[in-house]
């Protein structure tokens, strides 16, 4: 993924003034989005969409094809800008974070891409310990540390330190991906889709792994899915997108309450069935 903000041309600010600092400490929502308008030439993708969310909370994000999840996670991460509204991460306006701001930001999040994204030319070490390197917040020798414990936290012996991407399995990659976005012991952590591509057990285990993470670094965590098992055992709140904008937000039992077409198909379909009796 490219790192370049892509502004569109009649970007409206609507943001208030902020202080310039980031707010850490859960005194203001981790992410709060207000009033936001995406518009890709004349196609409207969201209209006037709201979301807050809290510090401590796993957010999910669901929507039909094209309801513009990855666009709204990109902004999130200052990847894109929106053509109207205010984004807000740790208090911080990000539609209109200057790089310096971005990268201050990028060191209190951790992104796990769907794909898992690993440098396929380095080692698992190397992925891991890139992006302390890139910013050098540790002496050279406690990196071998700090990496050895970001793959014990995420269930990797040191025997796979040295394998290359291409001896690993679809699960381990996904927890490289994971202790890498962990590398700098982030606040907030992104998952697009982080099951997608493992099969039921490694996908079990993964969300296990999660939910475990979340509890003891006390992470807050926003995640794209489709994947009904995760989100239900996961989520602490589910925002569903639908007619250009969060249609329905709240814990899983008040969202699947709500009546709209989609959330009836999406839900209480077989598989969502299945996938709420098998928590039950
Ligand atoms: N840079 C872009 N230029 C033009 N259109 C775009 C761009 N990025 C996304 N879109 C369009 O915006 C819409 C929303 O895309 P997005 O990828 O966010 O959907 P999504 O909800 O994540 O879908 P899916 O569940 O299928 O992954 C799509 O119609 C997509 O084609």
């Amino acid at each position: 993924m490219s790192d370049q903000v892509e502004p569109h041309d009649d970007n409206e600010r609507i943001c208030a003034e902020t202080p310039g600092e980031l707010t850490l400490d859960g005194s203001v929502p981790v992410v709060e989005i207000h009033g936001l308008q995406t518009k890709f030439g004349r196609t409207v993708i969201h209209n006037d969409l709201d979301l807050t969310i809290e510090q401590g909370e796993i957010m999910s994000i669901v929507g039909g094809s094209g309801t513009g999840k990855t666009v709204l996670l990109r902004q999130m991460l200052g990847l894109e800008r929106p053509s109207k509204g205010c984004v807000r991460v740790f208090g911080e306006d990000i539609t209109q974070a200057t790089s310096a701001q971005l990268q201050l930001l990028r060191n209190h999040w951790g992104m796990l891409f769907q794909q898992g994204a690993l440098y396929s030319a380095l080692t698992v070490f190397e992925n891991i310990a890139q992006p302390m390197r890139e910013l050098r917040v540790l002496p050279h020798d406690l990196v071998r540390d700090a990496v050895l414990l970001k793959m014990n936290m995420v269930g990797l012996g040191p025997e796979h330190a040295n394998k290359m991407p291409s001896d690993l399995s679809g699960g381990m990659i996904k927890r490289v991906a994971l202790a890498r976005a962990l590398a700098l012991e982030p606040k907030l952590l992104f998952l697009d889709e982080p099951t997608a591509g493992l099969d039921p057990d490694r996908s079990e285990s993964f969300v296990s792994l999660i939910k475990s993470l979340h509890r003891e670094l006390g992470l807050t965590v926003v995640m794209v899915t489709h994947d009904l098992d995760s989100l239900f055992a996961l989520s602490t709140r589910i925002a569903v997108l639908a007619e250009k904008h969060v249609i329905a937000v709240g814990p899983t039992k008040d969202v699947i309450q709500v009546d709209h077409p989609f959330i009836k198909e999406f839900f209480l379909g077989d598989r969502g069935k299945r996938a709420l009796e098998a928590l039950q």
